[in-house]
């Protein structure tokens, strides 16, 4: 069925518009509701007007608690458990979010209806004024020894303190913006940021060093946009499927299996990431670390990408297995 006989279903069926999504109030957040809209109605004529759509920002946890690291509030569902709620309690009925900061195992009634097309997937190193030069040989031969390098992420700092045990790792949060001002303000050295984060809001050239996704193996899912809405909105789950970026779905469901198979403490260090080959095949990468760096295993496989879950989970329980057991307590 053509994608705008689908869509113009949706006031047919007496729905109410306009649809409400629900957001982060972050400039990232907000771009990336608005990257999304301008997707569905390009595919949508019947929702290109302006009353078809409102957005609702919803303040998550995450948000507000700013002075510590996600592992220790509780890792990453803080950035979701209130636009959960106002998915279940019917005041959105869909809601953007990066993908990296959903958790593996929603909540009973939400379901992931799609992902979009992913934006770099990499990391990136802001350098503050002590830093030497960029040397794209050594990626972290440009920061000072023994500098303290601000991160809120123990996958950054298990895989930055493994390669450089000289440095040392603060707690840094808050928004693109926020982050980049404390750098730039001196209180750390050098801090990381996602790439497509910056790319989004137009701030690329604040990325110093880009790491390649070997030398720092980026978090499930990074640099995509995940779509939620309630399971049993079939319409809208009808609607948001048509929408979904195959390539992204599928390195997306490799990458979570992964996550999901290792996910013991969420003060584990986990990497995954996964990208298709000219082939047309699957290549994963995973990581398991200590946060301090002294232990830090890193494994890929290659499959069909039809298989991308099944690879996910067989890499997953292949580092687990071979990883000392305290780091899953
Ligand atoms: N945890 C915060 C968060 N969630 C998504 C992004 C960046 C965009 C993305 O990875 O899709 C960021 C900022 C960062 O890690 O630098």
């Amino acid at each position: 069925m053509p994608l705008d006989d689908t869509f113009a279903k949706v006031p047919r069926h007496g729905r109410a518009l306009p649809l409400r999504v629900g957001t982060r109030g972050s400039p990232l957040a907000l771009w990336q509701t608005r990257h999304f809209l301008s997707i569905i109605t390009r595919f949508c004529p019947v929702l290109r007007n302006a009353e078809a759509f409102e957005e609702r920002v919803i303040a998550t946890s995450g948000d507000r608690i700013q002075d510590r690291a996600l592992a220790d509030i509780g890792g990453k569902g803080l950035f979701a458990k209130e636009i959960h709620e106002a998915l279940l309690d019917r005041r959105v009925d869909f809601a953007v979010h990066s993908l990296k900061d959903l958790e593996t195992e929603l909540p009973a009634g939400i379901s992931l209806a799609c992902t979009l097309a992913r934006e770099d997937a990499r990391d990136a190193i802001v350098l503050g004024a002590g830093c030497g030069v960029p040397d794209p040989a050594d990626p972290y031969g440009c920061l000072p020894a023994g500098a303290v390098i601000g991160t809120a992420s123990v996958r950054r700092q298990s895989q930055i303190l493994h390669a450089r045990p000289d440095l040392r790792c603060g707690i840094i949060r808050g928004n693109i913006q926020t982050r980049l001002g404390r750098v730039r303000a001196g209180e750390f050295a050098a801090s990381f940021l996602a790439l497509a984060g910056l790319k989004r809001m137009g701030l690329e050239r604040e990325a110093g060093v880009v790491l390649d996704a070997e030398a720092m193996v980026p978090a499930a899912g990074q640099g995509i946009v995940g779509i939620t809405c309630r399971s049993a909105d079939a319409e809208l789950l009808e609607l948001l499927s048509a929408i979904e970026d195959r390539a992204a779905a599928a390195v997306s469901r490799a990458e979570r299996a992964l996550l999901a198979a290792l996910d013991g403490s969420c003060r584990t260090p986990i990497g995954g990431h996964a990208r298709l080959l000219p082939t047309g095949a699957l290549h994963l990468t995973g990581l398991v670390a200590r946060p301090d760096g002294s232990f830090l295993l890193k494994r890929s496989v290659t499959g069909e990408a039809a298989d991308a879950a099944r690879l996910g989970t067989a890499l997953g329980e292949e580092l687990r297995a071979d990883s000392p057991a305290d780091l899953f307590a």
